[in-house]
């Protein structure tokens, strides 16, 4: 009794580090430290991206009941590139289930960039994970529907659902990744060549490229995974968007594989699930609690924001939002 007692009282302590005051206070802190940071540059390989502001800087934090604190350029809309993959995943699995995902898929880390082809070479069963783009192009094809149109309106819809509104593609991204992307199409190749694609390759590439081509912004992006945070419930409209079991399911994939090579790096300072994507944001999920995204376009080597990263891992360690941080 006593042991219980200590404990959720210290449980108590430590949510009061997220009170509304605390998380404004931090949130501005780390705008106001890391506004300024240079390094890193745009993905060049899509010539869209080349061409946005580096300077562009948001941050937005939505908590599980459904608050939404911002700071910054949170209503520019960028291509949300990779972190698509975590909502079409989530998709993927509400209509397949999680065991065909780990089967069909695949759920280990590959500890390689996203578009490595010796991912899939030196996988034995050719298994990738469903956030680097061949598990993705993969994860496109396995949606069960009777057309590549159909799976788009499961595909538009759902990110609907996730964000709270509904978002547009970028149509001058999707045309510039479009011509771009012969690497991508021919990792699906490979992966039809060894029986692990599940649908025409150039309507799931397709599919794959036009997700990764939607405009959102921070905010969304906050929303987004703030309902991953709230048990598959989006904490602003408060519509059931998935199952709740799936949850820790799809942030398992973002602990293992949301920032490719650099994921341990991340999970080292942050201990928690995320994702990252060319467009330069990154979300991060604290479940139960809170979603914080981040917006800027210059990239590290791996293809992650170098500010959005600084500021993620700031108000992560400022809250003391580590899942793996037990201290009181
Ligand atoms: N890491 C990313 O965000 C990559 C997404 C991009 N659409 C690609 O396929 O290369």
């Amino acid at each position: 009794m006593c042991i219980l007692l200590s404990g959720s009282v210290a449980l108590a302590q430590k949510d009061k580090q997220l009170s509304e005051k605390r998380i404004r206070e931090v949130m501005h802190a780390a705008y106001e430290k890391y506004r300024n940071t240079t390094g890193g540059a745009n993905a060049s390989y899509i010539p869209y991206l080349a061409d946005i502001d580096p300077k562009l800087y948001g941050i937005a934090i939505c908590t599980a009941d459904g608050q939404v604190y911002e700071v910054g350029d949170t209503k520019f809309e960028f291509g949300i590139e990779s972190i698509s993959k975590v909502f079409v995943l989530a998709l993927a699995m509400r209509d397949r289930g999680a065991k065909a995902i780990e089967d069909s898929i695949g759920v280990n880390a590959t500890g390689m960039p996203f578009n490595s082809v010796m991912a899939v070479e030196l996988n034995p069963r050719r298994a990738v994970n469903p956030l680097v783009n061949a598990g993705a192009m993969a994860t496109n094809s396995f949606i069960p529907a009777a057309s590549s149109a159909e799976k788009w309106t499961k595909i538009d819809d759902i990110i609907a659902k996730f964000a709270g509104r509904r978002l547009s593609v970028i149509e001058q991204l999707y045309a510039s990744e479009t011509a771009t992307n012969q690497h991508n199409r021919a990792i699906a190749w490979l992966l039809y060549s060894y029986g692990r694609f599940y649908g025409d390759i150039s309507e799931s590439v397709d599919l794959y490229t036009r997700a990764c081509s939607y405009g959102s912004h921070t905010r969304d992006l906050a929303i987004m995974a703030g309902t991953l945070a709230n048990n598959g419930v989006n904490p602003v409209t408060k519509e059931a968007v998935i199952d709740e079991a799936l949850c820790p399911k799809i942030l398992a994939t973002m602990m293992t594989e949301g920032f490719y090579d650099s994921t341990g790096g991340w999970v080292y300072h942050t201990g928690l699930p995320g994702k990252s994507g060319v467009g330069g944001g990154i979300i991060a999920i604290v479940p139960g609690k809170l979603a914080i995204a981040a917006f800027s376009p210059p990239l590290d080597h791996a293809g992650n924001s170098v500010k959005a990263l600084k500021t993620l891992e700031y108000i992560v360690e400022e809250l003391r939002l580590n899942l793996l941080d037990a201290r009181k």
